[in-house]
Formats: C-alpha cells, sequence, structure tokens
C-alpha cells in the first residue's frame, strides 16, 4: 500500500549517540541553527531535530528556548518505569518537563549493548506516549537476518511485536534502519529503504488503521549523507532520516535537512 507522502511534514534527525559534551552540544546546535536560519530553512517543509546525550538536553532545552531556534530535540532513550528503583534510568515526564517532543526506543545499539527485547521497546514506547512524548521506534535487520530472511521480515516482525505494546492512538515516528548500513559507510539503495518503509506502512495499517498509517512518519536511517539523502526522499515511503554521524558536523547535518534546495526536488 502506498499512501500520499504530501500530508507528512518530513523530518530529519540527528542522532548524536554518545558524542559531545554538554558545552560542545550548545556550540554545535548554535552552528546548526545559524546554518539553517542563513540557508533560509523552511521549518514548516522539514522539521529538524537532535538527539543529544541526556547530560546535555537541559542545556539544548535552555538554548533553543532563549534563542527561539526553530530546532526540536529528544532523547535517545527512555525508561518504560515512572518513577522508583531503577537506578540509572531517566523517566518519559522527566523528558516532557524538559520539552523533549521525541524518544528513542529500541535504536539497533541498545538492542545489542543493553539486550533490550521487542516488548522492553514497545513499553518505553508506550511510556514515552503516555507524557506527550513521541517514540522514534527504531528497527531493522542484521546482515544475517538480511540473507535468511529477506530485508522487510525481520523490520516488520520488531515493528508488530513493538506495537502490540501501545495504545490504539498517539503519534509514533519508525526508524528503518539497517544494522549492516550504520556507521558502516554503506547505505541501503533508496529501492530497498522504499521496499521496507512500505511494508512497515502497511504493518501499521493493519495494527492501527490506514489513517494512522497515512499519518505516520517513517525515516531511513543508516549512512545518510547530503550526498544520498535526496534519493531516499523521492521514496513515496520514506519521509525522512535517522542521521548518525554526519549529524555532529553541522554544515553537513544542515545540508541534509535543505535536501529539496541542493536538489531542486
Ligand atoms: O544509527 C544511526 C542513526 O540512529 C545511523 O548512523 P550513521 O548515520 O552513522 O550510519
Amino acid at each position: 500500500m502506498t499512501t500520499p507522502k504530501a500530508d507528512r511534514v518530513p523530518l530529519i534527525a540527528g542522532n548524536w549517540k554518545l558524542n559531545q559534551d554538554h558545552l560542545q552540544a550548545i556550540a554545535l546546535v548554535q552552528k546548526l541553527a545559524w546554518t539553517l536560519q542563513d540557508g533560509k530553512h523552511d521549518h514548516a517543509a522539514v522539521e529538524v531535530a537532535v538527539f543529544p546525550p541526556f547530560t546535555d538536553l537541559r542545556s539544548v532545552q535552555t538554548l533553543v528556548s532563549a534563542e527561539k531556534f526553530e530546532l526540536r530535540f529528544g532523547a535517545q532513550d527512555v525508561s518504560q518505569h515512572e518513577s522508583g528503583a531503577h537506578t540509572g534510568e531517566v523517566s518519559a515526564s522527566m523528558l516532557a518537563k524538559l520539552e523533549c517532543a521525541y524518544a528513542i526506543v529500541g535504536h539497533s545499539e541498545r538492542r545489542q549493548d543493553h539486550h533490550e527485547t521487542d516488548a522492553v521497546v514497545g513499553r518505553k514506547a508506550a511510556a514515552a506516549l503516555q507524557h506527550g512524548v513521541t517514540p522514534v521506534i527504531c528497527v531493522g535487520e542484521t546482515a544475517e537476518d538480511l540473507e535468511q530472511h529477506g530485508a522487510s521480515a525481520v523490520p516488520v516482525q520488531q515493528l508488530r511485536d513493538v506495537l502490540a505494546e501501545l495504545p490504539d492512538s498517539g503519534e509514533i515516528v519508525v526508524a528503518y534502519e539497517p544494522v549492516w548500513a550504520i556507521g558502516s559507510g554503506q547505505a541501503a539503495t533508496s529501492e530497498q529503504a522504499q521496499q521496507v518503509c512500505q511494508a512497515l506502512r502497511q504493518t501499521i495499517a493493519e495494527v492501527r488503521g490506514d489513517e494512522a498509517a497515512a499519518a505516520t512518519r517513517i525515516l531511513y536511517g543508516g549512512s545518510v549523507k547530503s550526498g544520498n539523502i535526496a534519493g531516499f526522499m523521492r521514496e513515496p515511503d520514506v519521509d525522512g532520516a535517522l542521521v548518525g554521524g554526519a549529524s555532529l558536523d553541522a554544515a553537513e547535518f544542515a545540508a541534509i535537512a535543505r535536501y529539496r534546495q541542493h536538489v531542486g526536488t
């Protein structure tokens, strides 16, 4: 099923991972916001968001609100718990208080390093939704999965299992990040990304209904750069990108966000 993408505002999201202390974060956000401003970035047409480490969020929030930067931000993870004896966790209500628009859940690096299952990822997404924080639900297959099951099977099943933990309504964003494409310089082709994003949208339609599927933004992530973003954005079911390494360079990330200008799409 292919639904018109005109109504979905593209989202260019920068996942900083374990990079940038809060002082570096201030400098990077300033540079990014100024570069976007100088390039006359149309924020209504393409939304830009950054995902710094937890320790940077208060600084980023203060800066963005003081300077009225048209930049949104979110966390790279969120606890499934509300409060209590959960050392090291950060709750969705804490993120909401910091005006985080988003929280990434289920990034493959957390699935790998912290053994997060789809059920845990689903509960994290549910906790975010409960506090008005939009979860960015990451799914994606490994190189082995790709070889054994093709591209769509694993991400579709992951999404199904995550959605099973969620209420029927509430905004979500889905990010398709093939594990083999992350940090490898080997991005998926735009056709591959489209094929899986379309299957993910179909899954959303089956679980949450056609209207939700048509409204949900599905991002591609994995070695996205200014040189390949336009190809992904031409695909009917790709509504943006989740960018890792290239989001740490303000000029490069701004160029990704301005994909419309440099290719005239
Ligand atoms: O994991 C990613 C974003 O969440 C992608 O990382 P890279 O853009 O560095 O490949």
